[in-house]
């Protein structure tokens, strides 16, 4: 059950309303909802994980009573969900329907309360302050050294040249050892000050903030928002706007963002009625890099729910290469690491089947005691191991600073 609160520090604190060791965040612009407790918990893995989780989903709204009379998204029955990149993954992709949820959106706050089937008791949560003292992590390289990263990387420019695919998405870990006990509300609050304009999450451990939106659904409207292509900031002003211009006008990187666009517009036509993409991509500009972005809209034709959605984009080009078997199949030889939930789709769904789910970047997962994180580049012709490291470098720096 959903009710509307009127308290400005509710919203202002949201952070404060969620567990310090085990958050479930989503978090925009200073809007969004966070979790106490669960509900529910389901685990899946393997090629069905998504269709199992769908079905489950659907299952347990037809078996619910909701009364929302806030109808926000994220108000009502809610999910958060983080799913593993591969099938074979050895990690767990996670569905949750937490105890509590607060929320706050357009100036309206709200709470909303589950209570499973099995009549448990009335759930409270109080809020509690943040840690955020600094945790000053420090990072050191996990499974692939930034030599083996290199050679990776010229590795798979060679087999490009060979025609064996057109693109593939190589990354690498860092790894820190962390406190158990640590509160990661701290990280997440940096995060999501820092990176606005990204959707600051935390799911089962997995926290980060992405900028890339695999899929957003929302009362039969559909869209995404698809990265490929990156650069460097400028030190000044005038360097970092012609480093913007020669990103959009790269044709490296123009190629590169192409196949990323057509792999979402190939996965959603058959589930839309209509579907565009913006004609030209543009500059997105973050604290840490520059990248080339296209915004996708579309109505949505059928009865899919989000879930399915995310299943039918999944990887996209921006995350694997192109095309996708090959590409997996050369991630597979040359990462030595399994990609757990890093690049896989991490967001919530709500009753109605809406949702937001976000390409799980610029994150790590943090384990009992240890934190990975990741970060890849997209690998086509003309590209040159020493920048895609550099890029990488860059693409730690929203999880590094977050637990500097
Ligand atoms: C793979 C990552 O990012 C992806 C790869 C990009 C690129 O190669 O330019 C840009 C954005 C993302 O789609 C990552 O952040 O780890």
């Amino acid at each position: 059950m959903t009710v509307e609160v009127d308290s400005p520090a509710v919203a202002e604190h949201l952070l404060q309303h969620t567990s310090s060791t085990h958050p479930l965040v989503w978090i925009r612009r200073g809007e969004g909802f966070v979790g106490w407790g669960e509900a529910l918990r389901w685990e899946f893995s393997g090629p069905d994980r998504f269709t199992r989780a769908a079905t489950l989903w659907r299952e347990t709204v037809a078996a619910s009573t909701v009364t929302d009379p806030v109808s926000l998204p994220g108000t009502g029955l809610v999910a958060f969900a983080a799913f593993a990149f591969s099938p074979s993954s050895s990690r767990t992709s996670t569905l949750i329907v937490p105890r509590i949820v607060v929320g706050s959106r357009g100036g309206r706050t709200w709470v909303t309360t589950i209570d499973p089937a099995d009549g448990t008791d009335e759930a409270t949560a109080t809020a509690t302050p943040v840690d955020d003292s600094d945790l000053a992590l420090s990072f050191t390289p996990g499974a692939m050294s930034a030599d083996a990263y290199r050679s990776a990387v010229a590795d798979a420019i060679g087999r490009i040249e060979a025609g064996e695919v057109e693109k593939v998405v190589l990354a690498r870990d860092l790894v820190s050892p962390i406190s158990p006990g640590a509160d990661l509300r701290g990280p997440l609050a940096k995060l999501a000050m820092g990176y606005p304009d990204c959707w600051t999450f935390a799911v089962d451990g997995l926290i980060g903030s992405s900028p890339e939106m695999l899929v957003r659904v929302a009362s039969g409207t559909l869209q995404a928002r698809v990265l490929a292509g990156s650069t460097a900031r400028g030190a000044t002003a005038a360097e970092d706007t012609a480093a913007a211009l020669a990103l959009v006008t790269s044709e490296k990187d123009r190629d590169e963002h192409g196949f990323a666009v057509r792999s979402v517009l190939r996965a959603f036509a058959p589930h839309t009625s209509s579907l565009v993409a913006s004609e030209i991509p543009f500059a997105l500009k973050l604290p840490n890099l520059w990248h080339l972005a296209s915004d996708v809209e579309g109505c949505l034709a059928d009865s899919s729910n989000s879930i399915d959605l995310i299943d039918a984009a999944h990887p996209t080009a921006a995350v694997a290469g192109s095309p996708t078997a090959a590409a997996i199949s050369i991630i597979d030889e040359l990462e030595p690491f399994d990609r757990g939930r890093y690049a896989g789709p991490v967001g919530w769904i709500d009753e109605e089947g809406n949702g937001e789910w976000a390409v799980a970047l610029r994150c790590a997962q943090v384990d009992v005691g240890t934190l990975t994180a990741y970060a890849g580049a997209g690998i086509v012709a003309g590209s040159v191991p020493a920048s895609e490291l550099a890029e990488t470098a860059m693409k730690f720096r929203p999880v590094v600073d977050a637990f500097d």
